[in-house]
């Protein structure tokens, strides 16, 4: 006999075509379009599985999934909305739904889960939803739609969870949401930052440590592995965490116990990891100066973040999110025109979702009228430059002090060979920007003629190869 769903859909030709798929992957399916029509189906057959969509013409498709479930002997639910909010996607799990779809999707993997639905009916414990207006995750583009997804898969067990992408998309906000949205949201979250602890510290602030362990540990520390004591220790940007803490944290993670510096007894901690970082791991694994092991154990549950330019079609949603919560922090209330709007959404936004937020903030500090235009933005493009010639800067810092660590550059020798890692991008840059005319490169960088050619020389450089390249 065929197994069968009930799919209630009040978009025809939505409906349409996930009956088409269903029945090719033979099933049997009964379309309804409201509420109402489903418990009246529900009261008089037997069904294996229901698709349902939320908003119908008469209520919320999920809101009394409980008596539901009740009636239909704890039928598995599966959830496809076009109300793609992250909250919708925690509603999702919290009606313990089987999955959830946000549309478009994709008509195989709902068919697929139809099929994984009707084979074992998963049971998982309901909680309820708090402070979720404390951790608005904002984006309705497909990538971020996969990010909540992800995030509801571990909210309620303790995998490590490994968040990767740039600087400013919102990894740390990600790491929070999973720590609120689960069992340890009363115990502390914790939040480190490797690159900005100096090395030397960095065992001493992770692990704690006894006093007299080093000069300068004049009383006993607590650090913060055992300060996040049953709650959620967020390791922000691992790839800068020298070597040997990385061997104490990857023993810490093997038997649940840390030992502080200088200590000689061993304290057992409970802390959920998740780590971040928005530098690619591959390539300091392969240079063996990330431990792979230690990857393997942070990396159970990968979440990625795609650039904010990778995903425009969330700058909207973002920037009018960013106006309230500037209001809500004193800030004048401002809103802003769509075309201002569409102008925001093709900037490059190197600094991410961070660099948005501040413009927006420094708009409504700044701006004159009450309605953002286009004009009001005209002033603002002088202040992003600012904005990102600071972040060039800080972008030097950090470029630096990686490639002595990676490159180890013998002592003597250190200017030396800096000098001339920097010098081939930057005349390569020049060449690029005047098309491989060397009177204009000098004149740009500021160098005498003879002193660019020699250059080129050491660095076999050719001008010509950059004619026509702009
Ligand atoms: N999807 C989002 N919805 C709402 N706010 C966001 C979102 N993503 C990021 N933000 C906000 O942007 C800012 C930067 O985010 P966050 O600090 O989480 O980025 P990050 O990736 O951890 O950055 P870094 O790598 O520099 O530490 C924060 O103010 C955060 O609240």
């Amino acid at each position: 006999m065929k197994q069968k769903i009930l799919l209630v859909e009040d978009d025809d030709g939505i409906a349409a075509v996930i009956e088409a798929g269903l029945n090719e992957a033979g099933f049997e399916a009964d379309h309804c379009l409201s509420v109402a029509e489903r418990d009246r189906l529900l009261d008089n057959g037997n069904y294996d599985a229901i698709i349902t969509d939320i908003m119908l013409q008469d209520g919320d498709g999920i809101a009394d999934l409980e008596q539901v479930r009740e009636r239909a002997g704890d039928i598995p639910v599966i959830i496809v909305s076009a109300q793609n909010t992250f909250d919708t996607a925690i509603r999702a799990t919290d009606a313990k739904a089987f999955e959830y779809f946000p549309k478009p999707f994709d008509l195989d993997e709902l068919v697929r889960a139809a099929v994984q639905a009707t084979r074992r009916n998963r049971n998982q414990t309901v909680r309820e939803v708090e402070g979720e207006d404390a951790l608005p995750l904002i984006g309705t583009s497909q990538a971020m739609q996969q990010v909540f997804r992800m995030i509801t898969r571990v909210m309620r067990n303790d995998l490590s969870v490994l968040v990767t992408g740039e600087s400013g998309t919102g990894k740390e906000l990600v790491a929070e949401a999973i720590h609120q949205l689960g069992s340890r949201r009363s115990g502390p979250f914790v939040a480190v930052n490797c690159a900005a602890i100096p090395h030397d510290l960095i065992e001493s602030e992770l692990f704690g440590h006894e006093k007299g362990a080093f000069t300068g540990a004049i009383s006993q520390a607590i650090g913060k592995f055992e300060q996040a004591n049953g709650g959620t220790l967020f390791l922000d940007e691992i790839g800068d965490m020298p070597s040997d803490a990385q061997t104490r944290l990857l023993r810490a993670l093997q038997s649940g116990r840390i030992r502080r510096v200088g200590g000689r007894q061993d304290v057992s901690v409970d802390a959920r990891i998740i780590a971040a970082t928005n530098r690619d791991l591959a390539p300091l694994i392969a240079r063996g100066s990330f431990r792979e092991d230690l990857f393997y154990r942070l990396n159970v549950i990968p979440i990625h973040l795609p650039p904010l330019r990778e995903r425009r079609e969330d700058i909207a949603a973002l920037t009018h999110h960013f106006f309230k919560q500037a209001e809500r922090e004193g800030l004048p209330n401002r809103t802003i025109s769509p075309e201002a709007i569409e102008r925001l959404a093709t900037r490059e936004w190197r600094g991410n979702v961070r660099e948005l937020r501040n413009v927006v903030f420094r708009l409504a500090v700044f701006a004159r009228e009450d309605v953002i235009t286009n004009e009001s933005l005209s002033d603002l493009e002088l202040w992003t430059e600012t904005n990102e010639a600071a972040e060039v800067e800080a972008g030097f810092d950090r470029i630096l002090s990686r490639w002595i660590e990676e490159e180890k550059p013998a002592a003597g020798s250190v200017y030396h060979k800096a000098i001339s890692e920097f010098e081939r991008p930057l005349f390569t840059y020049a060449l690029k920007m005047t098309n491989g005319n060397q009177i204009k490169a000098s004149q740009y960088l500021g160098i005498n003629r003879n002193t660019l050619r020699k250059k080129l020389a050491d660095l076999k450089l050719s001008a010509d190869n950059f004619a026509g390249q702009k």
